[in-house]
């Protein structure tokens, strides 16, 4: 297989909390959790290409982020010790979508996609579980990403169970509010005993996010936001916050909420979704390379 100047599109997809319980607290002041991963057809995308000269290039910058701390760059770093040949770089451009710390995970979604990308480019040959434990270093939801099911999660989000989950239409709303995780999970009033829950339980629990009251207190935005939304049905915080959403059946009535919005707050009708996309877009490039290289060898 002749990956010498290969180029890779991948789709690099958001996910949502569909229930977010903080069950105690580690000694290292970390939150131990139990959630509910569902992966979204809003993407951002990443163009990967392989070089020959031993570096790495993002591009564009993103205001008010230097490059070495994008999460891109800091995934491809981690990986750099495990290429095949020390020779292999890499221009990565990235097409962003997705709202920026809203808790739809964009970040973490972007290093997997990244991690996933060279793996396969840098000819690097990790497993998933070694990528996904690579990856946490990074942040606690880049492994849901890089193994890429639907999953019931506990510990800081690194203990995955792949589960099946209904697919519903989601109204996704993002208030103007950056909300801050370590102000969510410093917070005194921040409710830490929730009794854990079976994994058996867990797709027919209607569960809550731990982290709501605290958000409404502080970013009144996210509060006027989630007091509207929950006039249309059983509105919820992902992650952190400041994103909030909406389920439906079908796509028609998740539109027509949508066009109701507000226009002071960005708005997106999108898909839940049980497998990431970014690893169907992967398997189909390494079809297509193999096709390709079968058909230059005749
Ligand atoms: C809450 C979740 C749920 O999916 O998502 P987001 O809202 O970020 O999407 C994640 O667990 C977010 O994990 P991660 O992305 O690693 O958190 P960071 O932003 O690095 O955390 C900032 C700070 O929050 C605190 N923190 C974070 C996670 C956790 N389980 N317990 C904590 O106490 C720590 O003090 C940490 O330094
Ligand atoms: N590629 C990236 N995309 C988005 N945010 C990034 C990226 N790299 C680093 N970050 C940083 O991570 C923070 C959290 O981003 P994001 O993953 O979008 O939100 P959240 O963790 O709330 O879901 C951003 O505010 C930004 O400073």
């Amino acid at each position: 297989m002749d990956y010498s100047i290969k180029m890779m599109r991948l789709p690099s997809p958001a996910k949502l909390n569909l229930f977010l319980h903080i069950i105690g607290q580690r000694d290292d002041g970390y939150h131990e959790l139990q959630t509910l991963f569902q992966f979204i057809d809003l993407c951002d995308t990443l163009d990967i290409t392989l070089t020959r000269d031993n570096a790495l290039t993002l591009t564009p910058t993103i205001d008010g982020l230097p490059s070495e701390d994008n999460l891109i760059y800091k995934a491809a770093k981690l990986l750099m010790p495990f290429r095949h040949d020390t020779t292999f770089g890499a221009t990565i451009h990235l097409t962003k979508q997705l709202p920026m710390g809203g808790g739809i995970g964009g970040g973490s979604s972007n290093a997997a996609t990244t991690l996933l990308a060279l793996n396969t480019l840098w000819r690097c040959q990790l497993s998933l579980e070694e990528l996904a434990h690579l990856g946490v270093q990074l942040g606690a939801d880049v492994p849901v990403f890089v193994m890429g099911k639907s999953a019931f999660a506990e510990g800081v989000g690194e203990h995955l169970y792949p589960v099946e989950l209904e697919t519903p239409y989601y109204l996704l709303i993002k208030p103007n509010s950056h909300v801050s995780t370590g102000q969510i999970f410093t917070d005194k009033c921040l409710t830490r005993d929730t009794p854990p829950i079976r994994i058996s339980h867990a797709l027919t629990l209607a569960g809550h996010n731990d982290c709501l009251d605290v958000v409404l207190k502080h970013y009144p935005d996210v509060n006027e936001a989630y007091q509207w939304l929950k006039h249309y049905g059983d509105a919820k915080l992902t992650g952190t916050g400041a994103c909030l959403f909406l389920a439906f059946d079908s796509l028609n009535e998740a539109q027509k909420v949508k066009a109701d919005t507000p226009e002071k707050w960005q708005s997106y009708v999108c898909h839940g979704l049980n497998a990431s996309p970014t690893h169907d877009a992967l398997k189909q490039w390494i079809k297509q390379v193999d096709i390709d290289d079968g058909s230059e060898q005749h």
